[in-house]
C-alpha cells in the first residue's frame, strides 16, 4: 500500500500585498517522516507552516494537512511556536499553558482528569517540577519544554514545531530531538520542524525540505541538502545560515 502524505501542496502560493512569500510550493511528505524545514531568514518558513495550521490563507494552490484542508483537523496537530518572541509576564502557570492544548481556549478552573493529562505531559518532557511555576519565571529552555508539553498532550498525529532549540542548552537540545523521535516512533506521528542547523537536519530528519519562497531541494537529507540545492537556497554558494538580511 502506498504510504499516505502527511503533508501536500501542489503550486501552493502565499503573497502579502505585492509580496510573494511562498511561490509554486509542491511537496509530499510522507506520513510517519521526521521533516526538516530549512532556509535562510525571511525565506518564508514560519509562513509555510502557519499555512498548514490554516492561520494564512494561500492566494493560490492546494494544501492538505493529513488528508484534509488546513485548519480542520486541529486536535490532531500540535504546534510549537517560535518562543523568542513570547510575553513572559502574562499571568499563567506553565500547567495552564499545557492544558491551553486540551481546550484551544485559555483554561479556567482546572478539572482533575485535564490536570491529570497536563501533568503527564509534562513528565514526557522531563519538566513536571515546573508545572506550578509561573510563566514569567522560567528560562528560555523551560518555556520551551512547557509548550512541548502543550503540543503533544493531545497525542496528536502531526507536530510542528518552529526553530525549537532556541533558548535550549546542548544537553537540552539532545534530549527533546531523542524525546520527539521517541513519540514518533510509539506513534507514528509526522514531525515537522524549522531548524537553521544543517547538522540536526542531515542527522535527525528522515525528510528535507531546503526553501527560500520555493523549493530548491527536497526528499532524503544527502539529496535534498547537496550543495547546489543550498547554494541555490542561500545565494552565491555562502552557507552562512545564520546571517541576517
Ligand atoms: N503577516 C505578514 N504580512 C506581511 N509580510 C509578512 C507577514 N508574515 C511574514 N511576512 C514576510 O514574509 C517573509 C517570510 O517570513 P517568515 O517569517 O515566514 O520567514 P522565515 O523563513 O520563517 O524567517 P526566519 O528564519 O527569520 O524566522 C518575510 O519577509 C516577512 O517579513
Amino acid at each position: 500500500m502506498m504510504q499516505e502524505a502527511a503533508i501536500e501542496t501542489q503550486g501552493l502560493r502565499v503573497r502579502f500585498g505585492d509580496f510573494v512569500a511562498l511561490d509554486n510550493l509542491t511537496m509530499q511528505i510522507p506520513s510517519g517522516s521526521f521533516l526538516a524545514v530549512v532556509g535562510p531568514n525571511g525565506a518564508g518558513k514560519s509562513t509555510f507552516m502557519k499555512t498548514l495550521l490554516g492561520l494564512v490563507t494561500p492566494e493560490s494552490g492546494q494544501v492538505r494537512v493529513l488528508g484534509k484542508p488546513p485548519g480542520s483537523t486541529p486536535t490532531q496537530i500540535g504546534y510549537v511556536p517560535q518562543i523568542k518572541t513570547f510575553d513572559r509576564s502574562f499571568p499563567a502557570l506553565a500547567v495552564e499553558l499545557v492544558l491551553s492544548g486540551v481546550r484551544r481556549a485559555w483554561p479556567g478552573p482546572l478539572r482533575a482528569p485535564e490536570r491529570k493529562l497536563a501533568l503527564e505531559a509534562l513528565e514526557r518532557v522531563g519538566a513536571e517540577r515546573l508545572a506550578e511555576r509561573a510563566l514569567g519565571r522560567l528560562s528560555g529552555g523551560e518555556l520551551q519544554r512547557v509548550y512541548l508539553a502543550r503540543a503533544l498532550v493531545r497525542r496528536p498525529e502531526l507536530i510542528l514545531l518552529d526553530e525549537p532549540a532556541t533558548g535550549i542548552d546542548a544537553l537540552g537540545e539532545k534530549d527533546m530531538y531523542h524525546m520527539l523521535e521517541a513519540y514518533r516512533k510509539e506513534s507514528g506521528a509526522t514531525i515537522a520542524m524549522i531548524t537553521h542547523d544543517f547538522d540536526v537536519a542531515r542527522y535527525h530528519a528522515s525528510y528535507v525540505i531546503v526553501m527560500n519562497r520555493t523549493l530548491y531541494g527536497c526528499g532524503h537529507p544527502s539529496a535534498a541538502l547537496c550543495e547546489d540545492c543550498l547554494s541555490r537556497a542561500y545565494g552565491h554558494g555562502k552557507h552562512d545560515h545564520k546571517r541576517t538580511l
